[in-house]
C-alpha cells in the first residue's frame, strides 16, 4: 500500500510560502497550501508570496499577502489610490489582455462544464476600447466627517459598510469625478439640511455629456428637498431626490422627486436616442453595450412574421432594435419609470411594432402562453440571480424555437443553460463582452435553437 503521508493541517495567523496556479471566478490567486486550496486576493498566477492564512473552512482557506516574491508579466501598477481597499475594482493589478483572457477562460469553463465544445461554441472576447473611464454610471456612498467638518465621498469596502475614502474613480469620466467633488462640498456648506445624505447617483450621457444627479437621504423633509434642490453644476440638467431611511443596502426610496431639470438623460447609440430615468436600467458602457446589442440582433435572427419577447426589457433598448425586423416585439419590465421610458422611446424613434408591460417576467411569460400568446423568439437578459424558473419553465413548455441569453453572471448563466440544454436547447455560440473592466464580472450573450430546429 502506497505510504499516505498525512498533510498538516493550516492554521489561521500562520505564514506560507505559495506560488499561485491559477485564478478563481473573483480573480483572487489560487494556491495549494499543505494540500488545502487557498484564494488570495491580488496575487497573479505564477507569482511566488510569503502569505498569511485569515480563516480555514472545511475546503479551502483564505490569506493575504505578506511580500510578494516574484512579479507576473501580467501585473500593472493600478492607477486608483484605494485599489485593494474599495470593492469595487478586483483586477486593476492585472494588465487588460490578461483580464479580458482570464475572463474568456472563464466562459470557456462553463461551456465545457456543460459538455460543449468551447474551440466550437466560444467566440473570442470582445474588449473594451476605453478600459479606464467608461462608466456612465455611478452610485456614491458619501457621509459627513465630523472632525473635519466636511462631507467625505468613497466606496465601500468589501462585505462591510466602511468606506475607502477617495476623491476619485478611474472608472467614471473626470467630468462625473468633477461634479461628484462638487456636490460634497455643495453638502457641506447646506450644513444641517445635508447630514442625512448617504449617496449620491449620477449619470452621464456619454454622447452629450449631460448629467443627472440624485441625492439619496434618510431625511423625508421638504426644507431638505428645497436645500438639496440647489445644486448646481454646468453639466448638470437634472436635481432629484429619494429618501431611504436607511444608509446600507439599497438606496433608492419609494419615489424619486425630480426638482430640478427634466428628470431624464437622453443618451444616444448611433441613430437611436433613449431616455433614461434615474431608476431605470442603462448598460453601464455605453458604447459596448450598443455592440453587445448589434450580437444580440445578429444572434436572435428574427424575421418580418415574428413575435420577439424582451424579458427583462428596461427602457427598451433592445425591444425597439428588435422591433425594427418583428411583426411585433414586447418588452416586460417590472420597474414602472423604465416603461414609461420605454414608451416614450418607442415614440422618439418612431418604433409602432414595439409594446410595453410592467411586470415581473415570472409571472407574465407563463400568463401570456397559457393564454396562448404568440412567441417565436425569446431575449432575456436578466439581473444578476438569472432567469427566475417558473419564466424558463414557460419558455421551454411553449417550444419557443430560438433564445438569446445575455447574462452578467456566469454562475447563473452555467445554472439556466443546464436547464435549457436538459430540455433540448442546443447552444449555437457564445460571445463574452467585457462590459466592466477593472472588475470580476463578465457579460456573454448566448444564443440558443430548439434542437429539432437547429442547424
Ligand atoms: C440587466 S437589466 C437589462 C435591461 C435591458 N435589456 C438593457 O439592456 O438595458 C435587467 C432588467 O430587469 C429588470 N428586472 C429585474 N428583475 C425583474 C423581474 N423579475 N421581472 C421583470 N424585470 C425585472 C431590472 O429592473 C432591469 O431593468
Amino acid at each position: 500500500m502506497a505510504n499516505v503521508e498525512q498533510q498538516k493541517p493550516i492554521l489561521v495567523g500562520e505564514e506560507y510560502d505559495v506560488t499561485a496556479i491559477r485564478l478563481n471566478d473573483n480573480g483572487d490567486g489560487v494556491a495549494i497550501c499543505n494540500g488545502m486550496t487557498v484564494f488570495i486576493p491580488f496575487l497573479l498566477v505564477g507569482e511566488d508570496a510569503r502569505i498569511r492564512i485569515e480563516s480555514v473552512e472545511k475546503r479551502f482557506a483564505r490569506g493575504h499577502v505578506v511580500e510578494r516574491r516574484t512579479v507576473s508579466a501580467e501585473r500593472q501598477d493600478a492607477p486608483c489610490p484605494v485599489f485593494g481597499e474599495c470593492g469595487g475594482c478586483q483586477v486593476q493589478h492585472m494588465r487588460y489582455e490578461a483580464q479580458t483572457a482570464w475572463k474568456e477562460g472563464r466562459i470557456r469553463r462553463i461551456a465545457e462544464r456543460l459538455g460543449l465544445d468551447a474551440d466550437k461554441v466560444v467566440r473570442p472576447i470582445i474588449g473594451s476600447d476605453t478600459p479606464f473611464r467608461y462608466r456612465n454610471q455611478v452610485q456614491m456612498p458619501v457621509r459627513y466627517n465630523a472632525n473635519e467638518k466636511r462631507f467625505e465621498m468613497g466606496f465601500f469596502a468589501p462585505e462591510t459598510h466602511s468606506m475607502a475614502v477617495t476623491d476619485s474613480c478611474h472608472l467614471i469620466s473626470e467630468a462625473m469625478q468633477g461634479t461628484l467633488v462638487r456636490a460634497c462640498r455643495f453638502l457641506t456648506s447646506i450644513g444641517q439640511a445635508a447630514v442625512d445624505v448617504h449617496h449620491i447617483v449620477l449619470r452621464e450621457s456619454a454622447t452629450s455629456g449631460e448629467q443627472m444627479i440624485v441625492f439619496c437621504t434618510a431625511h423625508d423633509a421638504d426644507d431638505v428637498a428645497k436645500s438639496l434642490a440647489r445644486f448646481h453644476a454646468p453639466s448638470v440638467k437634472t436635481v432629484a431626490i429619494t429618501v431611504q431611511p436607511r444608509p446600507t443596502g439599497p438606496i433608492w426610496g419609494r419615489a424619486v422627486d425630480v426638482r430640478k431639470g427634466d428628470g431624464y438623460l437622453i443618451e444616444r447609440m448611433g441613430s437611436w436616442r433613449f431616455r433614461v430615468s434615474p431608476r431605470s436600467f442603462l448598460q453601464v458602457q455605453t458604447d459596448m453595450a450598443n455592440r453587445m446589442y448589434r450580437t444580440v440582433l445578429q444572434q436572435a435572427q428574427v424575421s418580418p412574421e415574428d413575435v420577439v419577447i424582451d424579458a427583462y426589457c428596461g427602457i427598451g433598448t433592445l425591444t425597439l432594435l428588435l422591433a425594427e425586423n418583428a411583426r411585433r416585439a414586447i418588452g416586460v419590465e417590472e420597474i414602472g419609470q423604465a416603461i414609461e421610458d420605454a414608451k416614450e422611446n418607442a415614440r422618439l424613434n418612431r418604433i409602432e411594432s414595439a409594446e410595453f408591460h410592467v411586470a415581473r417576467v415570472e409571472q407574465w411569460l407563463p400568463k401570456w402562453i397559457q393564454s396562448g400568446g404568440k412567441v417565436d423568439v425569446i431575449v432575456f437578459d436578466p439581473p444578476r440571480k438569472g432567469i427566475d424558473r417558473a419564466a424558463l419553465d414557460a419558455a421551454i413548455a411553449a417550444q419557443v424555437q430560438r433564445m438569446v441569453y445575455v447574462s452578467c453572471n456566469p454562475a447563473t448563466l452555467q445554472r439556466d443553460l443546464a436547464t435549457l440544454l436538459e430540455a433540448g436547447y442546443h447552444v449555437e455560440e457564445m460571445q463574452p463582452f467585457d462590459m466592466f473592466p477593472q472588475t470580476e464580472h463578465v457579460e456573454c450573450c448566448v444564443s440558443l435553437v430548439r434542437s429539432s430546429v437547429g442547424k
